[in-house]
């Protein structure tokens, strides 16, 4: 029986309750993201499907803004642009879609958010490959059981649940939270 939106809303309080023993870890990456930023580094996005759309949304509001005025932050979504997308699925293959953006952007201390509510695509995983090679930060955004990228990143944020709305639902308050971060940090002029 399709579920009623009382029915979601409930099912997602539960998840939000439960969610709360990851509080320190969503913390915790989002002061590496700050710190990556103010040491002149940058942020590299990704996911597929519903976690495209997460990913762009993070790296808008650090190129645009999230509630205050302050300057414009480095970040840049990589499955952002059709052209590149189809490029390098057709010649290489949809594994390698989000690892040869960070092979051609990525730089030593970058940060790589990487979404993926099963732990499972696989050209996620490639990207933290490519990431962690590159001397990246990378930090996993998932739920489930974390799938296959459990254990590979600097940070995990690992929602507590198996529906992959809840789990994209709890990963766009993730986001908002780090902006929240973002936005109170004293940002100056110039970044290095
Ligand atoms: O948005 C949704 C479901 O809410 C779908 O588009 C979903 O994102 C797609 O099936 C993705 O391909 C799932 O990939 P992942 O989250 O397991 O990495
Ligand atoms: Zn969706």
């Amino acid at each position: 029986m399709t579920p009623t939106f009382k029915d979601s809303a409930q099912e997602l309080a539960k998840v939000l309750e439960a969610s709360l023993a990851i509080g320190p870890a969503v913390e915790h990456a989002g002061e590496a993201i700050v710190q990556a930023i103010l040491a002149g580094k940058k942020l590299l996005t990704c996911g597929n499907g519903g976690s495209a759309a997460d990913a762009l949304h993070l790296a808008e509001e650090l190129v645009g803004r999230y509630s205050v005025e302050r300057r414009a932050l480095p970040a840049l979504c990589l499955n952002a642009d059709a052209t590149a997308i189809t490029c390098i699925c057709n010649d290489y293959g949809y594994e390698h879609v989000f690892s040869r953006g960070v092979e051609a952007l990525g730089k030593p201390g970058d940060v790589l958010v990487g979404f993926t509510t099963s732990g499972n695509s696989a050209n996620v995983i490639a990207a933290f490959k490519a990431a962690e090679q590159r001397g990246m930060i990378t930090i996993l955004l998932a739920g489930k059981d974390g799938g296959a990228a459990r254990g590979t990143c600097d940070h995990e944020i690992i929602v507590p649940s198996g529906n992959t709305a809840r789990i994209q639902e709890v990963h766009t308050l993730v986001l908002h939270q780090w902006l929240e971060a973002i936005d109170i940090t004293p940002w100056p002029e110039t970044l290095p």
